[in-house]
C-alpha cells in the first residue's frame, strides 16, 4: 500500500452536486459564470438540494421557510455573551454555536430524509444570523432581527449593520455567497461527508466542516489575504514584499489550488466587483494593491488568484471586519455542506481509507521500571 499525499487525484465518492471539469465549475449542470451573473443565492440553494432550478412557487416556498426560521435561540445568544470576547475568533463561535444549535432542535438525531431536509432548512436560515449576531454581541450591539422582506443577501447586511444596505452590496454580498456555495469535495465538503457517513447527525456534520473551512490553506484564506495586503500597506511596497516571501519560499496566500491548473473561475467575477466596490468607496489601493500582487506573483510563478484574493479587498470594501470573510464563506458554503450531507445519506457507505504504515516495527514490551 502506497499513500498519495493529500489524497491528490483520488477519487472518493460519486456526486451530482457540483463538478470541476477542464477549470470549469457547474452546480448541477449550470456554469458559475451564469449563475454568478443572473442567480439570487436562494435559487442556489434551491439548485444543490434539487439538482434543478426552482420554479416561481419553488423559490416562493424555499424563500418563506428561509425566513420563518432564521431567528437563532436566545440561549446561544446568551452563551455568546459569556465568551471571551477579544479572544474568540468568529468562526471558533460559529463552530461552536452550530454545535449548539444542535442541542436546541428536537429533530437534531431523528435521520429520516424530511427530518434531514427540515434541518437543513434551518442550518442554511440561521447561519447567517449567528455570524451577525456575534458580531454584534462582541460590539455591546444587542443582535437586529432578520426582516423577512429582505433577501439572504440584503439580510446579511441588514443584521451586520441595523441598516438597510445600499443595492450595490447586496448585488456584491449575492455573488460571493453565489460563488462560494458548492465546490466538488473541497477539505471541509469531505469532512462533512466522513463525519456523516458514520451516520452520525446534520449539525455534526457541519460543525466538522466548519473547522475544517477555518484553516489558512482553506477558507481561511480570505482573511489571510487581508492581513498580507494591510501589511503590504501601499501599492509601492507590493514588489520588495511579494520577492522577500517568494524568495523565503513562503506562500502567498488566495494563490494556487489543488484542482485548478489555468485559474479559478470564481476569481474573476469577485475581481470585477472589487474593483466596482473600490472605485465606489473613493478608496481604490486595496483593489489597485491586489492586481500588483497579481501582476508580481505571475510572473514569477504559475500561480492564479483563487476565489479567496479578490473577495478579500471586496469584502474590505463593504467595511466587513476582516476576521468575518471566512465565516461568510461558511454562510455560503453551509448550502453545499448540507447538499453533500444529504446526498451521502442517500447511498451510505463508511468511509474509511488506510493509512501505509511508516513507524517502528517488532517492538518488545518494556515494563515501566525499565524505561530510560
Ligand atoms: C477556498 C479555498 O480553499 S481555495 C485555497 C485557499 N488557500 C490559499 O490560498 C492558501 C495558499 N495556497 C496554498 O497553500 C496551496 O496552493 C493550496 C493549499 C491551495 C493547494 O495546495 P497543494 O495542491 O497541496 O499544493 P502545494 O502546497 O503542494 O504546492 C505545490 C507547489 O506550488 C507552490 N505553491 C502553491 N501555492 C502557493 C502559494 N500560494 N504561494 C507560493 N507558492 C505556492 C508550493 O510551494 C509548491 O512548490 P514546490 O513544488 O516547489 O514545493
Ligand atoms: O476545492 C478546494 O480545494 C478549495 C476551494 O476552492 C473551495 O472549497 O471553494
Amino acid at each position: 500500500m502506497t499513500a498519495t499525499r493529500g489524497l491528490e487525484g483520488i477519487v472518493a465518492t460519486t456526486s451530482s452536486v457540483s463538478s470541476i471539469i477542464d477549470d470549469t465549475l457547474t452546480y448541477a449542470g449550470f456554469n458559475i459564470d451564469d449563475l454568478a451573473e443572473n442567480a439570487s443565492f436562494e435559487e442556489v440553494v434551491y439548485l444543490l438540494w434539487h439538482r434543478k432550478l426552482p420554479n416561481a412557487e419553488q423559490l416562493n416556498e424555499i424563500k418563506k421557510q428561509l425566513a420563518e426560521n432564521a431567528k437563532i435561540p436566545q440561549q446561544v445568544i446568551d452563551h455568546f455573551k459569556t465568551y471571551p470576547i477579544n479572544s474568540v475568533h468568529p468562526m471558533a463561535a460559529l463552530r461552536t454555536a452550530v454545535s449548539l444549535l444542535g442541542l436546541f432542535d428536537a429533530e437534531a438525531d431523528v435521520m429520516d430524509t424530511e427530518a434531514n431536509y427540515r434541518k437543513a432548512i434551518r442550518l442554511q436560515a440561521q447561519l447567517p444570523i449567528v455570524v451577525t449576531s456575534f458580531a454584534r454581541i462582541r460590539k455591546g450591539l444587542e443582535p437586529v432581527e432578520p426582516r423577512t422582506d429582505l433577501s439572504m443577501a440584503a439580510n446579511f447586511l441588514y443584521t451586520l449593520s441595523g441598516e438597510e444596505p445600499n443595492e450595490v452590496a447586496v448585488e456584491a454580498i449575492n455573488k460571493a455567497l453565489v460563488l462560494h456555495a458548492d465546490h466538488e469535495l473541497n477539505a471541509s465538503t469531505f469532512t462533512a461527508r466522513v463525519c456523516v457517513a458514520t451516520l452520525s447527525d446534520v449539525y455534526s456534520g457541519v460543525t466538522a466542516a466548519i473547522g475544517a473551512l477555518k484553516g489558512p490553506l482553506h477558507g481561511g484564506a480570505n482573511e489571510a489575504v487581508m492581513k498580507m495586503l494591510s501589511e503590504i500597506g501601499e501599492v509601492d511596497n507590493a514588489e520588495s514584499y511579494i520577492n522577500e516571501k517568494l524568495a523565503n519560499k513562503e506562500k502567498i496566500m488566495g494563490f494556487g489550488h489543488r484542482v485548478y491548473r489555468q485559474g479559478d473561475p470564481r476569481a474573476k467575477h469577485l475581481k470585477k466587483m472589487s474593483e466596482k466596490l473600490s472605485k465606489l468607496t473613493g478608496e481604490p489601493k486595496w483593489y489597485e494593491m491586489s492586481l500588483k500582487v497579481e501582476e508580481l506573483v505571475r510572473s514569477q510563478k504559475p500561480l492564479p488568484p483563487n476565489v479567496d484574493f479578490y473577495s478579500a479587498s471586496m469584502y474590505h470594501s463593504l467595511g466587513i471586519d476582516h476576521d468575518l470573510f471566512t465565516p461568510i464563506f461558511a454562510v455560503s458554503r453551509v448550502s453545499g455542506w448540507l447538499a453533500h450531507i444529504l446526498e451521502q445519506y442517500e447511498n451510505n457507505r463508511l468511509i474509511r481509507p488506510r493509512a501505509d504504515y511508516i513507524g517502528p516495527d517488532k517492538q518488545a514490551y518494556i515494563p515501566l521500571e525499565q524505561r530510560g
